[in-house]
């Protein structure tokens, strides 16, 4: 068993670290193998996703992420840019399936954005799809009739884009509650039509499962209204990536949120997946210590459980994280003192 481990930008090698620590504790006989990936990569080879470290996430089991980003160059062309890499790692390896579960852990209720008696029913699953949408459109810039400069960026989804992730949201909905809210935009948008149309036709192979729609402007008042009432929630690129930074805050912060981008690849172990928290490489506090490494080690919970077949070492984890919440061992983004490596100490004390 083999993990490619790419901290990346920023907090990321801060908050990888400390995964790392976590799995090397549990001994499971599992080889790491780190890489350079995002600015660091393109600052040290001239590409954000050098071919060495795509090589490497191919040759491997699963795929430890961090965080890509860095202010350093935001003024690079846009093919050479950090963010470029995370990007570019998703479509090469068809990583279309993003799971970002959000479930608000015992005692963290009162440090919510919302009143803990909406937050405390907070147990959901947004599936984002990953591999299409405006992210992969045509982007340029142009000049208008009047010679005013113009920007675009073309969305669409194929039937068979909409339909993978369908029946992934579908079949998460039978192994939870059973009810699952597609949210799209199919008020204003072709592209939320034909994601809608798609989704109804999948869903006559679910008969069991509650099917919703709701537009995305809505869903994101609902997210703070009643977010208790989401089981699964599927969507697209664009408005998974807002709503599930929306729903890290509605939890308790964005430093808790983890992930799972899957395919369809199956290794000897299990799904081929590449995992990381769903923050980025925050500058602003990158380097001090102050990152919170949760949403991390819990994504290092899902490569044991789906792509290694590990699932009572995930379980493991994942105690020992909610343990040391229900302790009060908590960093600066939720009120607390505790620092990056003393969060990951507290986990490693309680595995
Ligand atoms: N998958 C990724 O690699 C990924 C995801 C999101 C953003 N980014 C990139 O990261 C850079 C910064 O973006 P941003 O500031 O919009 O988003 P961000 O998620 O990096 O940070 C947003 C805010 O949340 C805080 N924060 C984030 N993670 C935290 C943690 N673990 N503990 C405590 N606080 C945390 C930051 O300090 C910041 O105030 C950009 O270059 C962006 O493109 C990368
Ligand atoms: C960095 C960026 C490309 C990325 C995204 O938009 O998918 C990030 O925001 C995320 O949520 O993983
Ligand atoms: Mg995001």
């Amino acid at each position: 068993m083999k993990i490619a481990v790419l901290p990346g930008d920023g907090i990321g090698p801060e908050v990888t670290r400390e995964a790392v620590r976590v799995i090397e504790a549990l001994d499971l006989g599992i080889a790491m193998e780190e890489a350079l990936v995002g600015g660091c990569a393109y600052k040290a080879k001239g590409h954000p996703l050098p071919p060495e470290t795509l090589d490497l996430a191919r040759a491997s089991d699963a795929i430890l992420f961090g965080a890509v980003g860095d202010p350093d160059c935001d003024a690079l062309e846009r093919h050479l840019r950090p963010e470029q890499a995370i990007l570019g790692l998703r479509k090469e390896l068809t990583l279309f399936a993003n799971l970002r579960p959000a479930k608000v852990f015992a005692g963290l209720e009162s440090h919510s954005a919302l009143r803990p008696e909406v937050a405390g029913a907070i147990d959901l699953l947004i599936v984002r799809e990953l591999n299409g949408d405006v992210y992969f459109g045509e982007k340029g810039f142009r000049q208008t009739a009047n010679g005013e400069r113009q920007g675009y960026d073309i969305m669409s989804y194929s039937e068979s884009e909409v339909r993978r992730i369908a029946h992934v949201a579908f079949r998460a909905a039978m192994g939870r509650g059973k009810r699952l809210c597609s949210v799209d935009k199919a008020n204003v948008l072709e592209t939320s039509q034909l994601w809608r149309d798609v989704i109804v036709e999948v869903a006559k192979d679910y008969p069991e499962v509650e099917l919703e729609h709701m537009y995305v402007d809505n869903a994101a008042m609902q997210l703070v209204r009643a977010p208790g009432k989401f089981d699964v929630v599927v969507t697209g690129n664009l408005f998974g990536d807002i709503l599930s930074d929306q729903a890290s805050m509605c939890v308790g912060s964005i430093g808790l949120l983890a992930s799972a981008s899957l395919g369809e690849r199956q290794t000897a172990h299990g799904t081929f997946g590449l995992y990381e928290p769903i923050h980025g490489s925050a500058p602003d506090i990158a380097g001090q210590g102050l990152a919170n490494p949760m949403a991390t080690i819990l994504s290092a919970a899902m490569l044991l459980r789906h792509s290694l077949g590990l699932a009572q070492a995930a379980d493991r984890i994942e105690a020992a994280v909610a343990a040391t919440l229900a302790d009060g061992v908590l960093g600066r983004d939720l009120g607390g003192t505790a620092g990056t490596a003393e969060i990951g100490d507290a986990v490693l004390a309680k595995l």
